[in-house]
This record gives structure tokens, C-alpha cells and sequence, in this order.
């Protein structure tokens, strides 16, 4: 067996390839950033073919940086920006579209046309709060909407899958078109109770069931790479959904463990066991099926958290680098009641607007940088908290301990504010590449390269633990602010569109 296990971590904004060791040491990293294509306001598309190529720009990196061949590779765990959906012909493999990416607003009207009738059984059955962000309307808006799709579709020429499917299926040469429960969870076409494609939504979406990928645990072998696509025959092993398998790189195996992963926009997932606990606001999820066995977890999904610190940086310009925003935040001693909403995309969790849009209140002649700066990190745990209230309502379970990563988790000013406003201790590991490393033990566990969950559980190691500080009368009066903040954004393109506004 090779003395390795390769995670390929396929973000929104890049594609990194991660070696592991035995001890779950990183042996070598490859990352690669790819185009984000913003083609109308509110639409998001990547490149299928690009993502493909900065994928495997990034194992040969990271196989580079590691001192390894592909045949020290033991196996391959793929992880993936979920919902985003990509559709291409079987004979050729090309793309018959961009991805649509999860962030995208397109089908926005698919949607709220299809939950007038069929919202509770859409929620019943899938765990989703029906949107635009999941993979079934976007499928919908292909079909309908790229010239000759539908009928080649039907003549089962055309494949679907989220970028999890696709990357396995060219791995392995065209030869296996599968996803994992988690990643079909979040199609809003999938039946997370009886773990089949439901046929009954499929027809409401007019999707034909020809195109969809075989769903399968998310950790066995799939298939092997092919040689002369990867140099060597290696097992595929695991594939996750990147928040899933952030949950299990943090070792969050037993009901009422929580973890939240701050990276474009925040997902903060409980474990909740083999029960799929019904939520309102939130989405009920499958975290895994490993062990002949599926558990859920419950699921709060906040759109844009980091990618407003990007919006700073690339838009406005009053930062040049991403950690340039906490000592800037840290600058004022409170936000002196300038608060910002970053619902760029609508509100997902536990909100769920599409019409929704960003808002900065508050602003006098006095606001500088350092205001905007403040205001976008308070808002970022502000939404979690918002979160965290509906989770420990619906699963009836008091947190105790939040556990992080992400891009942001390194922001010091970030994680005492955010353990202040939640009132709950916040815990950072040691290792913060949790989502690669779930894909890498999701595909090692199916190999024998681990044994079990136990010896996993035994590398997670503590980095630093935020205890809250703040008064209680601080907290209510920072959070009640935000509540009237968020008021005020919601609806925003829905009135607009009243008065006659095409948006
Ligand atoms: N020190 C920081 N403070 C706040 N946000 C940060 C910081 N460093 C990085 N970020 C944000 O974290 C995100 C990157 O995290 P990452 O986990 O790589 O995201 P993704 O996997 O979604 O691409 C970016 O949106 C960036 O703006
Ligand atoms: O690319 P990330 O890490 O921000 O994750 C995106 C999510 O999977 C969207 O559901």
C-alpha cells in the first residue's frame, strides 16, 4: 500500500490537492485559484475544464512538494464546493455549459414558483428550505435554456454532477459516474430517508433521472484512476461534500458535536446521529454513509462571511490582504452602531430571502475604513449566532463548544468576538485544513490505510480555545442592533422589482 493518501479540496476559488501521512501530518499542498465568471448581477459560473486543469496542476504540486509518485498514493479522497452543478456530454466529456455555481441567483424565479405547491414536500423529503442555491433548478435552467440539451438529454447522451462527480468521473477516464449521499443531499432531488432520487420532484423539474449519477456511501472504493490520466492505478476511495467532510476531519462523530468552517461564506453543521431531526430554518443534511450506515446532521448555511473580507480587499480597496482587516476592526473600541449585512446574494440561514440584498447602516460622517472593517467582521458572527440559536432550539442540545476552521479562524479579533456573542467557547485545532483532511479519512478508513474512527478521533489536537469575556448587557445591545440591521435588508429586490426595477 502506498505510504500516503491524496485529498483533492475543490473550493468556490480554488483547487488544492493535500498529501497526508499516516499521522495525518501534510506532506506536500498544491493550490491553484481558477476565473469566477459573473456574467449578469447575482449570476456565478466557473469553468468546468479550467477547475479540471488547476486541479491536477495542484496533485502534481503537491505530489512535487511531498517527494512523491503517483504510485506512493495509497488512495484518493475528493471533496468539493457543493450544490454547483455542472452538465456534459457522455461521449465527449465537454461541457455543455458553464457550472453553475452554488452562490448563483438565476433560477430565482424556478424557485419561487415551484414552493407555492410543493415546499413542504420538498422539505420533507430532501431536509432542503427550497432555493436557488442547490443543484436541481440550476440542472432545470440548463435544460431549458442551452439550445439542443434537453432532447440529448433525453436520449441519455448528457451527464449531471456536482463538481465531486466530475472530477471522479475524469479521473477515472469516463469510467464512473457516482456521488457521495452527502454531496446528492444538497440536489434537492434526493430522498434522504430512503436514499434514492426521488421520482416525484424529478418530474416536478422536469429533469430526465437518465442524467444523474449513482449515489454511494462516501467512503468505499468507486473506481481506480485511470494511468494515463494520473500515472498510476489508484483506488478512489472517499467523496464528501466540503462541509461534511469538514465535520468528520474535526472528529465531530457523536451526536450534538458542532463545527463551523469560515471560509467564502460560513457552515456550521451539528451532528445529530442517525436521526435526521426536522428543522424550519435550517436544512437537515446527510454528513456521511460510512460503515453500512447514514448519519444526518443539521445544517446552517451562511452565503457570504469571508468573501465580504474579498469584497474590502479586491472592491473597495481598504485592504490589501485579507488579515489587514483585524487590526484595522481592533482600531475602535466598539462599532459606535455601524453595522453591515452582507446579503450579496440573498440570505440563506436561517433567513432564507432570496431578495434580500447587502446593507451599511448606521454611517455618519465620522465612519472610516476601520468602521467598514468592524462591521464586516461582527457580521460574520452576528449570522452565527443567529445560527447557533436556531440549532440549539430545533436539536433541543445546548453547544458547549464550537469547534472552527477556515480561512478566517486565524483572525484572533474574530474568534473572541465571535465566543463573546455567542456566549459558547470556541475551539481552533491545530490542524485547519479539516476539510481535506475529512476527504483524506473518509478515503484512507476504505482502504484500511486508518483503522477506525477511534485512532482519528486520537489526532485531533487543540490550538487555542476563546472563552467568552464579554457582559451580558454588551452582548444583547451589539446582537439587538443586528436584528434591526437585518430587518431592514430583507426584501430589498422584491421592492425594487414592485416598482417596475428588472433585477
Ligand atoms: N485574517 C482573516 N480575517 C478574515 N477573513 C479572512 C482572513 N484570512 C482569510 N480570510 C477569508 O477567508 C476566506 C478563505 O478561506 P478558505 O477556507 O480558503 O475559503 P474557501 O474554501 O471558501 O475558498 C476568504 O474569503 C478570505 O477573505
Ligand atoms: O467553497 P467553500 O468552502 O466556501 O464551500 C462552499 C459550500 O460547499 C457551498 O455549499
Amino acid at each position: 500500500m502506498g505510504r500516503c493518501v491524496l485529498a483533492l479540496d475543490e473550493g468556490t476559488t480554488s483547487a488544492r490537492a493535500i498529501i497526508f501521512d499516516r499521522e495525518s501530518n501534510i506532506c506536500g499542498v498544491g493550490q491553484y485559484e481558477f476565473t469566477q465568471y459573473y456574467p449578469k448581477p447575482g449570476w456565478v459560473e466557473h469553468d468546468p475544464e479550467e477547475i479540471w486543469l488547476a486541479q491536477m496542476r495542484a496533485i502534481r504540486t503537491a505530489l512535487e512538494r511531498a517527494g512523491a509518485s503517483p504510485e506512493d498514493i495509497a488512495a484518493i479522497g475528493i471533496t468539493n464546493q457543493r450544490e454547483t452543478t455542472v452538465l456534459w456530454e457522455k461521449s465527449t466529456g465537454r461541457p455543455v455549459y458553464h457550472a453553475i455555481v452554488w452562490q448563483c441567483r438565476r433560477t430565482t424565479d424556478i424557485v419561487e414558483e415551484i414552493k407555492k405547491d410543493h415546499y413542504n414536500l420538498i422539505k420533507e423529503r430532501t431536509g432542503l428550505v427550497p432555493d436557488s442555491y442547490f443543484s436541481g433548478p440550476k440542472i432545470k435552467w440548463v435544460l431549458d435554456n442551452v439550445p439542443g440539451v434537453r432532447e440529448k438529454a433525453e436520449r441519455g447522451e448528457i451527464l449531471f454532477g456536482t463538481i465531486d462527480t466530475y472530477l471522479i468521473w475524469k479521473l477515472s477516464g469516463g469510467k464512473v459516474h457516482v456521488i457521495d449521499y452527502s454531496n446528492a443531499s444538497r440536489t434537492m432531488l434526493f430522498n434522504i430517508h430512503t436514499l434514492k432520487w426521488d421520482e416525484e420532484i424529478l418530474e416536478i423539474l422536469n429533469i430526465p433521472k437518465a442524467i444523474l449519477p449513482e449515489p454511494r456511501p462516501s467512503s468505499e472504493v468507486y473506481g481506480y484512476t485511470d494511468k494515463g490520466v494520473f500515472g498510476a492505478t489508484v483506488p478512489i476511495s472517499g467523496d464528501a461534500g466540503d462541509q461534511q467532510a469538514a465535520l468528520f476531519g474535526q472528529a465531530c462523530f457523536k451526536p450534538g458535536m458542532v463545527k463551523n468552517t469560515y471560509g467564502t461564506g460560513n457552515f456550521m453543521l451539528m451532528n445529530t446521529g442517525e436521526k435526521p431531526y426536522r428543522s424550519e430554518n435550517l436544512l437537515t443534511t446527510i454528513a456521511w454513509g460510512i460503515n453500512g450506515k447514514v448519519e444526518y446532521a443539521l445544517e446552517g448555511s451562511v452565503f457570504i462571511t469571508g468573501a465580504a473580507v474579498q469584497w474590502l480587499r479586491d472592491a473597495l480597496k481598504i485592504i490589501e490582504v485579507a488579515p489587514e482587516v483585524e487590526p484595522l476592526a481592533a482600531s475602535l473600541v466598539s462599532n459606535e452602531g455601524v453595522y453591515f449585512v452582507p446579503a450579496f446574494v440573498g440570505l440563506g440561514a436561517p433567513y432564507w430571502d432570496q431578495f434580500a440584498r447587502g446593507l451599511l447602516i448606521g454611517i455618519t460622517r465620522g465612519t472610516r475604513r476601520a468602521h467598514l472593517a468592524r462591521a464586516v467582521l461582527e457580521s460574520i458572527a452576528y449570522l452565527t449566532n443567529d445560527v447557533l440559536i436556531e440549532m440549539e432550539k430545533d436539536s433541543g442540545i445546548k453547544v458547549t463548544e464550537l469547534r472552527v476552521d477556515g480561512g478566517a479562524v486565524n483572525n484572533n479579533f474574530l474568534m473572541q468576538f465571535q465566543a463573546d456573542i455567542l456566549g459558547t467557547k470556541v475551539v481552533r485545532p491545530v490542524i485547519q485544513e479539516t476539510t481535506a483532511l475529512g476527504a483524506a479519512y473518509l478515503a484512507g478508513l476504505a482502504v484500511g490505510f486508518w483503522k477506525d474512527l477511534e485512532e482519528i478521533e486520537r489526532m485531533w489536537k487543540v490550538d487555542r480555545i476563546f472563552e467568552p469575556k464579554m457582559d451580558e448587557v454588551t452582548r444583547k445591545r451589539l446582537y439587538g442592533g443586528w436584528k434591526e440591521a437585518v430587518k431592514r435588508s430583507l426584501g430589498w429586490t422584491k421592492s425594487l422589482r414592485d416598482l417596475g426595477w428588472e433585477i
